[in-house]
């Protein structure tokens, strides 16, 4: 009888894709969608819930370099730097830099999307990561809830 692969623990998977800065490129890939999304990132193998998918890279700057950054930005640029909370204070990974990493280009789904985004510290350094908030399936759009309640696309209708 064929035995089943152990999964490795999430945490774990994601901790060591961030030390090694690098994504699941057997896994995921990116694809042009339209001209209102632009591209995004989408499953080739499938995900299990709770599985790590992929890191949110980029430079990680504090609150006051941030606010300097979305200044001096066009206002394009400014959609690419994710704010968060970590010790008790506003840090900022601004991934406005096209660099080919895939986590920079997950678009959004307030309404059904299957990645949940999470802090974790490895190495005494915040990562923004993503894992399945369900099973995903070779072939599904990478979502996730950018949070806030002002995005333009959520007051448009895309036909595809
Ligand atoms: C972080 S980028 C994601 C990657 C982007 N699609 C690209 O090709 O560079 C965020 C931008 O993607 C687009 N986007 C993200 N989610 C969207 C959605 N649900 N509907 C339409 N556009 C979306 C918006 O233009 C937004 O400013």
């Amino acid at each position: 009888m064929a035995t089943r692969r152990r999964r490795k623990p999430p945490l774990q998977d994601a901790i060591e894709y961030a030390a090694r800065g690098v994504d699941k490129m057997a896994e995921l890939e990116v694809e042009y969608i339209n001209l209102f999304k632009g591209r995004g990132v989408f499953a080739k193998a499938h995900f299990s819930k709770e599985d790590f998918v992929v890191e949110y890279r980029g430079q990680l700057i504090n609150h006051e370099e941030s606010d300097r950054r979305r200044k001096t930005y066009h206002k394009a640029c400014t959609v690419f730097m994710f704010d968060f909370q970590w010790k008790e204070k506003t840090w900022c990974i601004d991934a406005t830099q096209e660099d080919g990493s895939f986590g920079r280009l997950v678009n959004e789904d307030h309404k059904r999307s299957n990645c949940k985004m999470k802090k974790i510290i490895t190495e005494g350094k915040p990562h923004l990561c993503l894992f399945a908030l369900r099973d995903i399936q070779p072939g599904e759009e990478v979502t996730y809830n950018y949070g806030g309640n002002d995005w333009p696309w959520r007051k448009q209708v895309c036909h595809k």
